[in-house]
C-alpha cells in the first residue's frame, strides 16, 4: 500500500482531484500568502498546477491565450505571452513563475514554435526580471535529450539532442538553456527546469484522444516493434507535484538553483502494455501482433516527405510521424534520482492507479460497439 496517496475526488465537475491537507503538508518553509502566476495555467498540466497551488495556500494568477474554466480564488489574465503588454500585468508582485506554456506538439508549426517556445520565453524572462519576480519554474521535457535511440534509465547529464527530430523538441532545447543560463544569485533570480515525460491523466488533449482517435480509425491493430520497449508514462499529479517541490527548494545557494530534473513515475512500463490498457480499460481492441519497428519508421519518414511536397496542394496530417513511430518503438525512461535526493521527489499516484484514473476520466470515449 502506497502512502501519501492522493485523496482523489473522482471527480468534481471538470474530473479533478484534490488533495487531504493533513496528507500532503509539504515539508519544510511556510508558503502561505504567496503570490505566483502560471503562464499556460489554462492547459491540462497547468490547470492540475493551479488546483495544487491552491491547495498548498498560494495567491494564484493564471496567464493563458484563453480563459477555460472559472475559479473564484483565481486571478484570470487574457494574452500572449510573447506580449510584455499582456504579460506584465499578470506578473507583477508575484514571487514565483510557472511556466507551462507551449504549442501542442502536433501543430509542427516552425515559425510558432521558434516565437513562443525560444523568444517567448526569453522576453518572460526579462519581463520576470524587470517585475522583480524571484523564482521561475520552466515545464521542459525529458524529450530536449532524445533523438530517436533508445534511452535507458538517463540521467540529467546526457547532452541535449544534437539532432532534435522535430520543432518542437528544437525549440524545448534552446527555451531550456535560456531559462537554466538566467540562474542569477547576484540578481535574486532563480530558475530550474523541470522534465517530465508523457503526461497522462484525465482532461489530457493529447495521448487519450489521439489514441481512440487511432483506435477508432481501426489502426491500432498493429504494435511498432516487439512490445519490450521501457517507457516512462508519468501521471499529471505526479508532475504538478515535482513542480511545486521545485519552487519550494528555489533559494538562494541551494543546489536546485540553475538545474534540470526529470520528473517521472519511477515505473517505466512497457510502451505497448500502457497503450493495451489505456484502450482495453475503454473498450477497444488492443494491438497483438508487431510490425518490423525499422520498416515502420522509414515508411513514417517517407510519408512525412510526400506531406511536405503535396503541401501546397493540400495539407495531410499523418497519425504516424517518425517522431511517434520512435516514441513507440524504442526505450525512452529516466531516472529522477536527482529529483528525489534535492526536492525529495517521490510520486504520489502509482502508474496502477493512474491508468485507473484517466480510464475513468474518459467514460465519455468509451466504445459503446
Ligand atoms: N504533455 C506531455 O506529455 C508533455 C508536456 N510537456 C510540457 O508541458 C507543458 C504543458 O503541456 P500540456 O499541458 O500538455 O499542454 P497544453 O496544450 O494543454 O497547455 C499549454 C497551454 O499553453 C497555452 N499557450 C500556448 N501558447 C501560448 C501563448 N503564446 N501565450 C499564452 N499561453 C499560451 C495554451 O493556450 C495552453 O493552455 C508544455 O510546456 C509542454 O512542452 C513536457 C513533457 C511531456
Ligand atoms: C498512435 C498511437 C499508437 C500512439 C498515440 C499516443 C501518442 C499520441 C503519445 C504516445 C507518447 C506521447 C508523448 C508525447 C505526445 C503524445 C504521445 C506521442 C510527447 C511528444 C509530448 C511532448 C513531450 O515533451 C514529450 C512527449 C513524449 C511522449
Amino acid at each position: 500500500m502506497i502512502q501519501n496517496r492522493p485523496m482523489v475526488n473522482p471527480f468534481t465537475s471538470h474530473g479533478s482531484l484534490t488533495f487531504s491537507h493533513t496528507t500532503f503538508k509539504m515539508a519544510t518553509r511556510s508558503r502561505k500568502g504567496k503570490k505566483c502566476t502560471v503562464i499556460g495555467g489554462c492547459g491540462f498540466l497547468g490547470q492540475y498546477i493551479v488546483e495544487r497551488l491552491l491547495e498548498e495556500g498560494y495567491k494564484v494568477n493564471v496567464f493563458d491565450m484563453a480563459q477555460t474554466f472559472e475559479d473564484d480564488r483565481v486571478k484570470f489574465f487574457v494574452g500572449d505571452l510573447c506580449q510584455e503588454k499582456d504579460l506584465a500585468p499578470a506578473i507583477s508582485d508575484v514571487q514565483t513563475v510557472f511556466h507551462c506554456a507551449s504549442p501542442p506538439p502536433s501543430s509542427d508549426d516552425r515559425d510558432l514554435f521558434y516565437r513562443v517556445n525560444f523568444i517567448g520565453t526569453k522576453d518572460i524572462i526579462n519581463a520576470c526580471k524587470k517585475a522583480g519576480v524571484q523564482k521561475l519554474v520552466l515545464t521542459s521535457s525529458a524529450s530536449v535529450v532524445y533523438e530517436g535511440t533508445d534511452i535507458k534509465n538517463g540521467t540529467e547529464d546526457l547532452p541535449y539532442a544534437k539532432k532534435p527530430m522535430d520543432y518542437y523538441t528544437e525549440t524545448k532545447v534552446l527555451q531550456e538553456k535560456e531559462v537554466l543560463a538566467a540562474n542569477s544569485s547576484e540578481e535574486n533570480f532563480f530558475t530550474v527546469a523541470i522534465r517530465p515525460h508523457g503526461i497522462f491523466g484525465p482532461r489530457d488533449r493529447q495521448l487519450v484522444p489521439i489514441l481512440v482517435d487511432t483506435a477508432r480509425a481501426g489502426k491500432t491493430k498493429f504494435m511498432i516493434g516487439n512490445g519490450e520497449n521501457l517507457v516512462d508514462f508519468t501521471y499529471v499529479v505526479n508532475v504538478a507535484h515535482g513542480h511545486l517541490l521545485a519552487a519550494e527548494h528555489l533559494y538562494k545557494d541551494s543546489p536546485v538553483c540553475g538545474k534540470a530534473f526529470h520528473i517521472t513515475n519511477d515505473e517505466p512500463i512497457p510502451f505497448w502494455t500502457f497503450m493495451s490498457r489505456i484502450l482495453e480499460g475503454l473498450n477497444y481492441p488492443s494491438p497483438k501482433m508487431g510490425l518490423p519497428y525499422l520498416l515502420i519508421y522509414y515508411l513514417a519518414a517517407f510519408l512525412q516527405l510526400l506531406c511536405l511536397l503535396l503541401k501546397p496542394i493540400k495539407e495531410f496530417k499523418p497519425t504516424f510521424t517518425p517522431m511517434r513511430v520512435a516514441l513507440a518503438g524504442t526505450y525512452h525512461y529516466y531516472s529522477c534520482q536527482r529529483a528525489k535526493q534535492l526536492m525529495g521527489y517521490k510520486p504520489l499516484v502509482p502508474v496502477d492507479e493512474a491508468i485507473k484514473l484517466t480510464v475513468k476520466g474518459y467514460a465519455h470515449l468509451q466504445n459503446k460497439n
